[in-house]
């Protein structure tokens, strides 16, 4: 980029000014209402049927789940979608301990009743003797604690559950080696996913919104549950089927639903409380989040580096001096390479450096060549059957 012609980063949401202090104003334009932008930088605002312009070269979600993005269209496209692991994990995992505790102590109804409470102090303690037994709650030791998805939120959640005396028992066929390093060896692994319903005292979904997710919660598994079990949903609301809850709270085959989705089937049922999609709504999390977007844009926009893509493979080369780097997007197919460097070669310079990722359909090229090439360089790349994208950055 030249001094007059900047990265453009539209902001779709309210993003951390600790983040965007990573993106120097000399380098980079930033805002709700920036034209033509090369970057989008959200959190949960909803891309599906907003158009996102030929110019935008990447997408960041400032937060974890990525289902409020096109990400298979975008893959398509040949453009990046980051997000930020495990970057709000502790904010969530701090709102679920809560959410075990708002159930099993009935906190949110009990406030309201002593909020409501009419009377000069004498009448109000005299209520409080009154009323209180109608809020008697359980403890947790000795109880059991189901947790569906070992990832960055689910692993934290049940070793603070540990902590507090609950036995836990967690589901995760595809848990990561990084999370599973980190999952107390007190966590018992479960064989099956209904095994954890079944069991379950309280039960908590940790996992992304997929079309294999979606509903995951449902009737048949909710009929396995405890009659007395507490259903907590952090994840997202598509993830449980809320009319089978409410059913099944309304029938006492269920406890209490927690959830952090407010809806008009949750607001006003008496047994579900539901929180306005808190969970990454701490000062920390919001700021860890903004920061490892803003800086995964960088990457890719001013090297072509690819961190914490939830499509693109990881890609990161790091830059010698007095070399031109060519970032290059392209079907994951049979000679890729071969062609852009015979290019490059026909050209007369040489490759000091190359680094080709692949994932799934996509692949990543960085070319760092010796002397700086024609505009018309990438052209030809662009031409190659199978490239989706070319740049000199
Ligand atoms: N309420 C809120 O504000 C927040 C909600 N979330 C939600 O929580 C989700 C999880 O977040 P992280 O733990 O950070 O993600 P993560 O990617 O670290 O972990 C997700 C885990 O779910 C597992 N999983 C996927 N499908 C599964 C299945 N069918 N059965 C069992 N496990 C399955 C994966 O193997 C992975 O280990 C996010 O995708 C997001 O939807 C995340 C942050 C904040
Ligand atoms: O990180 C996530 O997946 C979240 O749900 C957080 O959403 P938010 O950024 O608070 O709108």
């Amino acid at each position: 980029m030249t001094s007059t012609s900047k990265f453009r980063i539209r902001t779709l949401n309210a993003i951390s000014g600790a983040g965007l202090s990573r993106l120097p104003d000399e380098l980079y334009e930033v805002g709700g209402s920036v034209d033509d932008p090369h970057a989008l930088l959200v959190r949960s605002a909803k891309l599906h049927d907003t158009p996102i312009e030929d110019s935008v070269l990447a997408v960041a979600r400032a937060g974890a789940g990525t289902n409020n993005i096109p990400v298979a269209e975008l893959t398509e496209r040949g453009i990046p979608v980051f997000n930020t692991p495990g970057a709000n994990a502790n904010a969530v995992k701090e709102l679920v301990l809560a959410g075990l505790f708002i159930a099993s102590r009935n906190l949110i109804p009990a406030a309201r009743f002593a909020h409501e409470l009419p009377g000069d102090d004498a009448e109000i303690a005299q209520a409080v003797e009154a009323g209180k037994k109608q809020f008697v709650g359980f403890e947790l030791p000795g109880r059991t604690l189901g947790v569906i998805g070992l990832g960055a939120i689910g692993v934290q959640v049940c070793n603070a559950a540990l902590g507090l005396g609950l036995n836990v028992v967690g589901f995760d066929p595809g848990i990561s080696v990084d999370h599973a390093w980190h999952l107390s060896a007190e966590v018992e692994r479960a064989s099956s996913m209904e095994e954890v319903f079944s069991r379950a005292d309280i039960l908590t979904v940790h996992v992304p919104l997929l079309e294999a997710t979606r509903g995951l919660v449902s009737t048949q598994r909710i009929a396995l549950m405890k009659d007395s079990a507490v259903l907590l949903n952090f994840a997202r609301a598509e993830i449980v089927d809320t009319e089978a809850v409410v059913s099944a709270l309304d029938a006492e085959a269920l406890g209490g639903y927690v959830c952090d989705f407010p809806s008009t089937l949750v607001h006003k049922h008496p047994k579900c409380i539901s929180l306005p999609h808190l969970g990454a709504s701490t000062k920390e999390a919001e700021r860890n989040c903004a920061i490892m977007a803003a800086d995964s844009l960088r990457g890719f926009l001013e090297d072509g580096q690819v961190h914490n893509s939830v499509n693109f493979p990881e890609a990161v080369m790091a830059r010698q001096e007095g070399t031109h780097r060519l970032v290059i997007v392209n079907r994951n197919v049979p000679n890729m390479v071969g062609q852009v460097s015979t290019i490059v070669a026909q050209h007369g310079t040489n490759i000091a450096n190359l680094l080709n990722k692949s994932r799934g359909e996509l692949a990543v090229t960085l070319v760092d060549v010796e002397s700086e090439l024609p505009p018309g360089v990438l052209d030809e790349l662009c031409g190659i059957d199978g490239v989706l994208s070319a740049r000199a950055v």
